[in-house]
């Protein structure tokens, strides 16, 4: 017999919490399902331990800077083993403040995978059924593996945060957002880099700016080689070489990391079985509202081909439950209304359209806006380096539609421009705002 719920959630990441503990909030009965680690990618193989370790080399990089300014100290060595400890401590912190909120809110955990038996049934291979009028599938997504000669000499980034000590050479293959932070953040943290990218490096983001920032790597010792198609990797583990198709030959590492995208988990659900359609990658198609072809079946987060970040499947997890328990929900957002962040060095943001998409959605309506400047505390160094700025602006109105950021604090600085682009900003606004000076947020204000 099935225990009955009012909401089933597969996943306990971050798309799927956030639906479960919004509808526990709205007084709905919620059965939660996940066999690993409460938090999911984001907390545990992803956005946390990550920017830990992004610290972690910024801290190392200002090191760097200290010495150029004139500090006198010896060199900076990082004690990786307790790093490490200080750094899953504070995971196994947000993990065990997950599972005291999920219990106070009387949400029924479940540390089993389950899949799908009918369209309001869910089951585990442990045998455990429950049943509810609405299933949110969260299950997020893996490591993209490919079927090449020797792939398992290298690694995936679930698991790069589990070495025990960092690489003296390592090559990272891709360049979407794990392969850039990576590369940067290793070679903070000390280690040769060699940046392996089959086209494109950071594809989606604004062309002029991610040459600037693959410059900025390059000068800080990355070794960025691009078009490159591996065909196989050989060697031992520690000592590997990784050899292209038009025979050039890169290594020896001792150690890859695989970068090359992800794949959802959408497969052993039983969705085909009821009719769940998915794309070819395996992502399971929703409408704004978040429902899969079937109705009662709903997914949100990674698994789905919406964006592939935190905040985005916490905001579907959260308006579906207030769809579904208080008949309400926010307002769907639209892919440009996303900020995100590259946590490269230095990191590159962006909110809304790139050049290249303005210029194809308004033509010759589009007004761009570039600012280069030297960090001050660069300038003092003596380093000539230069961030960057775009801002792209629409017609006579000259409204906002794209800004974007590369250099030292850019992390930081757009989260408060994404709340005013999503209102509705205008050139003259910030021309009729004070700048705070001297700050890398002002160079937005300063455009001509
Ligand atoms: C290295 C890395 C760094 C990242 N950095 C950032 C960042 O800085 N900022 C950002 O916004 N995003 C970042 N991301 C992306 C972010 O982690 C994901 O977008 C986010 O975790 C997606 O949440 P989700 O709930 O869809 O899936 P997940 O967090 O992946 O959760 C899915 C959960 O489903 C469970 N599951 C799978 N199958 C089943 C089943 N059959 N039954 C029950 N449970 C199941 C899994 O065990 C997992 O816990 C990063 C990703 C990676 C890999
Ligand atoms: N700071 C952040 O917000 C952050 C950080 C990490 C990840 N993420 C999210 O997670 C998603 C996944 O990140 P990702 O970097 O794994 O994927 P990605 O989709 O960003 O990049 C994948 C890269 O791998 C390359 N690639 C694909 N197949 C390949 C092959 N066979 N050989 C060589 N290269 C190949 C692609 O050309 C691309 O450059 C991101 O799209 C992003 O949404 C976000």
């Amino acid at each position: 017999m099935s225990e009955r719920f009012d909401l089933i959630v597969l996943g306990a990441g971050s798309g799927g919490l956030s639906a479960a503990q919004r509808a526990a909030r709205l007084g709905a009965r919620v059965a939660l399902f996940d066999p690993d680690a409460l938090g999911g990618t984001c907390v545990n193989r992803g956005c946390v331990p990550k920017k830990a370790m992004w610290f972690a080399a910024q801290i190392a990089d200002m090191h760097r800077l200290g010495a150029e300014i004139g500090f006198e100290s010896s060199p900076l060595r990082l004690d990786w083993a307790r790093f490490r400890t200080l750094r899953d401590q504070y995971i196994a912190g947000i993990r065990h403040r997950y599972a005291t909120r999920l219990d106070t809110a009387g949400i029924r955990v479940i540390t089993q995978a389950a899949r799908l038996v009918a369209s309001d049934t869910v089951l585990t291979a442990q045998g455990i059924e429950a049943s509810a009028p609405h299933i949110v599938i969260a299950t997020g997504a893996s490591p993209r593996r490919l079927d090449m000669p020797g792939f398992q000499l290298g690694m995936l980034s679930d698991q790069i945060f589990m070495l025990d000590a960092p690489p003296q050479h390592i090559a990272i293959v891709g360049g979407g957002y794990v392969a850039v932070e990576f590369a940067c953040l290793m070679r903070g943290l000390g280690c040769r880099v060699d940046l392996l990218v089959r086209e494109h490096l950071l594809t989606g983001f604004d062309r002029e700016l991610v040459e600037a920032l693959a410059m900025q790597m390059q000068a800080h010792g990355i070794r960025i080689v691009r078009n490159t198609r591996l065909k196989r990797a050989r060697g031992e583990p520690g000592k590997i070489t990784l050899e292209a198709n038009d025979g050039v030959e890169h290594g020896v590492y001792d150690a890859v990391l695989w970068a090359i995208g992800r794949v959802p988990n959408s497969h052993d659900l039983g969705l085909e079985a009821l009719g769940v359609e998915r794309d070819e990658a395996g992502h399971i198609l929703v409408d704004a509202s978040q429902v899969t072809s079937v109705p009662g079946i709903y997914a949100v987060g990674d698994v789905t081909d919406r964006r592939a970040l935190t905040p985005v499947a916490v905001a579907a997890g959260r308006a579906l439950a207030e769809r579904l328990f208080a008949g309400h929900g926010e307002e769907p957002f639209e892919d440009q209304d996303i900020p995100s962040v590259v946590f490269s060095e230095p990191p590159l943001g962006a909110i809304g359209l790139t050049e290249q998409q303005a210029h194809a959605r308004y033509g010759d309506a589009v007004n761009v806006h570039t600012g280069r400047y030297t960090p001050l505390l660069w300038m003092v160094a003596g380093r000539s380096e230069q961030s960057m700025v775009k801002l792209l602006s629409v017609g006579e109105e000259r409204k906002v539609v794209g800004i974007h950021v590369l250099g030292p604090g850019s992390d930081e600085l757009l989260q408060g421009f994404a709340v005013a682009m999503r209102k509705g900003l205008y050139w003259r606004d910030l021309k009729s705002t004070i700048a705070i000076h001297p700050t890398a947020a002002e160079e937005l204000l300063l455009l001509h």
